[in-house]
């Protein structure tokens, strides 16, 4: 049975978080959801993505970036990029719908989780870091215009106390913490990746019956990379996690190259490509599958080679095959991760860096490039 007037809602505002939004969405499809999908874009997610996006979700909208421009709290949170989650209170426009459950793009169903459509606006999970404040990455609401134009009026009036939708959303939907707990949602329909170590035995305890995980935090699952071969994270001295977070990851990344990966057409052909590094870009996100040695990865013994001799040993392999299994080992470990493209500054950015003093006088502010543009002028 399909309900069509309810929707599972998400948001991402470029094309990096578009990638969480296509293995969210992807993993509402695995669990069979009855309900329809639908994502929130803006207009700087690229035309190329979009249509990645509406192979995943019914419905791909765009809206505008609604900003907090409230530097001032979002400095304190040392976050400056969540002003832009504020374009989460769009989602109360989607009228079409009479419920919807909005997640985070930088969260993963476990199961089927249909059942929340059963709860009432405002229903969400308490925060693991203050849980009289519920967590704004899982929601069940009610769109409506009338609720829109509330929630803007008192963003502007009261903005939000973290500089982001949650401090926001608190504040409006204030009684949440006292009124009906039916209105708390269990923590296993938000879990944050690191209550995994904040309460181990509870996470012991409970842990198995996790519905939504939600990878909260400055260090998102697109950060890490993956091993495509071990089906792992790939782990250096900086990677830190406990054994269930890496494998919340790792679900994470399973999903995406299994499915996400073939909807990007020409990463298709990478893995049988010969080179040694492909990348694939669209406006602000690259994904590259680099083809690294097992060595260097740390996951294999490097095998001795034997000393060249002139003597012949029928049962062993000779120096050249044994070269060339390893060169075979050597290629099969193919390292998956994604990254920003800078954005090229544009002409008022420029200007705006000379005026204020931020030449760049080892590159194109060079004193050679300023004679060389100076001279085409005068001449
Ligand atoms: O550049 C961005 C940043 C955020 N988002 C969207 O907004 C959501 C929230 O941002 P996120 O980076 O996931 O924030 P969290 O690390 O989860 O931090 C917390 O704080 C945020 C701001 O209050 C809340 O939105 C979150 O629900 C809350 O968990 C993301 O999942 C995306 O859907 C974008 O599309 N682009
Ligand atoms: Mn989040």
């Amino acid at each position: 049975m399909s309900v069509t007037d309810q929707a599972f809602v998400t948001l991402a505002t470029d094309d990096v978080y578009c990638q969480g939004a296509l293995v969210l969405g992807q993993s509402l499809r695995n669990h069979k959801t009855s309900r329809k999908l639908a994502v929130l874009i803006t207009p700087e997610v690229s035309s190329g993505m979009r249509s990645v996006l509406s192979r995943v979700f019914d419905e791909v909208i765009e809206v505008d970036v609604l900003d907090s421009a409230d530097s001032v709290h979002l400095a304190l949170m040392q976050r400056p990029e969540l002003g832009v989650t504020f374009t989460k209170l769009h989602c109360w426009t989607l009228t079409h719908y009479s419920k919807c459950v909005f997640m985070d793009a930088d969260t993963l169903v476990l199961c089927n989780v249909d059942e929340l459509f059963d709860r009432e606006e405002f229903s969400a999970a308490p925060d693991s870091g203050w849980p009289d404040c519920f967590n704004s990455g899982v929601f069940v609401f009610q769109p409506s215009l009338k609720t829109y134009r509330l929630l803007l009026q008192f963003a502007a009036e009261h903005g939000s106390f973290d500089g982001g939708d949650q401090g926001l959303l608190n504040s409006f939907f204030s009684n949440w913490a006292t009124a009906d707990i039916g209105k708390h949602l269990p923590f296993l329909y938000n879990l944050s990746s690191s209550s995994v170590y904040t309460y181990v035995p509870a996470f012991n305890h409970f842990g198995r019956d996790a519905k939504v995980v939600h990878f909260l935090g400055a260090t998102k699952p697109w950060n890490y990379k993956y091993n495509l071969q071990t089906k792992r994270i790939m782990q250096d001295g900086t990677t830190s996690g406990s054994f269930h977070q890496l494998s919340f990851l790792a679900l994470w990344w399973n999903i995406y190259s299994a499915s996400i990966l073939p909807l990007l057409e020409k990463l298709q052909k990478m893995e049988e490509s010969e080179s040694e590094e492909c990348k694939h870009a669209f406006n602000g996100v690259e994904v590259t599958l680099k083809k690294v040695s097992p060595y260097v990865a740390g996951s294999l013994q490097k095998p001795e080679l034997p000393e060249q001799t002139n003597e012949v040993n029928p049962t062993a392999c000779s120096s050249e095959e044994l070269t060339s299994k390893a060169n075979e080992v050597a290629h099969s470990v193919s390292e998956l991760s994604i990254h920003y493209i800078p954005a090229q500054p544009t002409p008022e950015d420029e200007r705006r860096k000379w005026e204020e003093g931020r030449m760049d006088y080892m590159g194109k502010d060079a004193f050679e490039h300023i004679k060389k543009k100076l001279d085409a002028f005068l001449h």
